[in-house]
């Protein structure tokens, strides 16, 4: 007999794009990148003010590509901004749908995944669902001391690309997820740098408020007690500084964009000020990598760089030329979500897993 064939609309809301796709029995059909640019993205107040600009270009994209959403078995978007759970394929569920909305645990283009979803999904009345989101919480103890008893810290990461990429090279040498030590750096609208122990991610720096590298879009760690003194100057509103920190941050808050292919085509043409910043870019992720290293006791299989940036030649020479004395360095230029997003429903329509629920 043969195995049932399922027909799913994947939609991966980040920063700076949406990505989209359409599996049928594990084959892509159709895949399309819709980027957004700073302009566009600021003529929205919040993240859920940009649902239609997203839903519009997603059934856009899906029209001119002739797919017949009725055709659709279920749709699956990447998760976002919930309550910290483990990591699995979840039904989308009013509580999500609810935590979402609110912004409970911050804003973040992924909050529009379950959402997207779930709308295109009810018209259909087929399921909806997310897999691995960005609050997928493996941290050791010792990594969520902060330093500052108020304040612990949080994993907040590309969960669903880390993950795939991670399983993608321990399946290229024959090995399981589960027997190796990685260090698996994100670079995206948002820069994450995990660190993989035996399949748990056990420290990774909160991609999203404050912690790491700087990013496209996002400042990362920046000194707190001159943060402090800035809030507080009076100069500044509260909405205003949050903004400086994500979203105007990193290279938006240099050079004006968010696109580093632009920033590269700067450099090429003399911008040294452009130069200076992407190079302290790649220096902060190899910083980032190099602690990360320690905390693995330098035991590590490989580190994987990928994400949009990782198609940046001389951005990965720059990061990879200061870190790969730790360990080989594997390259997946982009990201492997769309599958992930298409495997975890698969494995829930097929019946070889029960989807979680989301506690409310
Ligand atoms: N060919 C490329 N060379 C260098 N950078 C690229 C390339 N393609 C995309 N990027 C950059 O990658 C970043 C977006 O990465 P991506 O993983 O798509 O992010 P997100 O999922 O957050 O939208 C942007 O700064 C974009 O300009
Ligand atoms: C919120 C952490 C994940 C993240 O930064 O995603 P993007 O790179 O898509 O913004």
């Amino acid at each position: 007999m043969c195995a049932q064939s399922f027909r799913i609309l994947v939609i991966n809301p980040g920063s700076t794009s949406t990505k989209i796709g359409v599996y049928d029995g594990g084959n892509l059909l159709m895949e399309n990148t819709l980027r957004h640019s700073t302009e566009e993205i600021e003529q929205y107040p919040s993240i859920i003010d940009q649902y239609a600009y997203r839903k519009d270009g997603i059934l856009n994209a899906l029209s001119n590509e002739d797919i017949n959403i009725q055709e659709l078995d279920a749709v699956c978007g990447r998760g976002g901004l919930l309550r910290p759970i483990e990591g699995g394929t979840y039904t989308v569920n009013e509580a999500m749908i609810i935590d979402l909305k609110k912004g409970y645990a911050g804003q973040h283009a992924s909050n529009l995944g379950a959402i997207l979803a779930k709308e295109i999904a009810t018209t259909l009345n087929i399921p909806a669902f997310i897999v691995d989101p960005v609050v997928v919480d493996e941290l050791a103890p010792l990594a969520r001391i902060s330093g500052f008893a108020l304040i612990d810290r949080k994993s907040i990461f590309h969960a669903l690309n880390q993950k795939a990429v991670a399983r993608r090279y321990a399946k290229q040498i024959g090995k399981k997820y589960e027997d190796l030590k990685l260090i698996v750096t994100h670079l995206g609208g948002g820069i994450t740098v995990g660190v993989h122990e035996y399949g748990k991610v056990i420290d990774v720096n909160n991609g999203l408020h404050g912690d790491g590298p700087f990013s496209p879009e996002r400042a990362g760690t920046v000194p707190a007690g001159d943060l402090v003194e800035l809030c507080f100057s009076g100069e500044h509103f509260r909405d205003e500084v949050m903004k400086k920190l994500v979203g105007h941050g990193g290279l938006v808050g240099y050079l004006g964009t968010n696109d580093a292919v632009k920033v590269e085509k700067r450099i090429a043409t003399g911008d040294k000020q452009a130069k200076l910043i992407y190079d302290a870019m790649a220096y902060q992720v190899a910083k980032e990598i190099g602690s990360s290293a320690a905390v693995l006791c330098g035991k590590v299989d490989a580190i994987i760089l990928t994400g949009g940036l990782a198609y940046g030649k001389e951005f990965i020479e720059s990061i990879s030329s200061k870190v790969d004395w730790i360990a080989d360095i594997i390259v997946y230029p982009g990201e492997d979500e769309l599958q992930a997003l298409a495997e975890g429903a698969n494995r829930v329509l097929s019946g070889e897993e029960t989807a979680k629920i989301y506690p409310s």
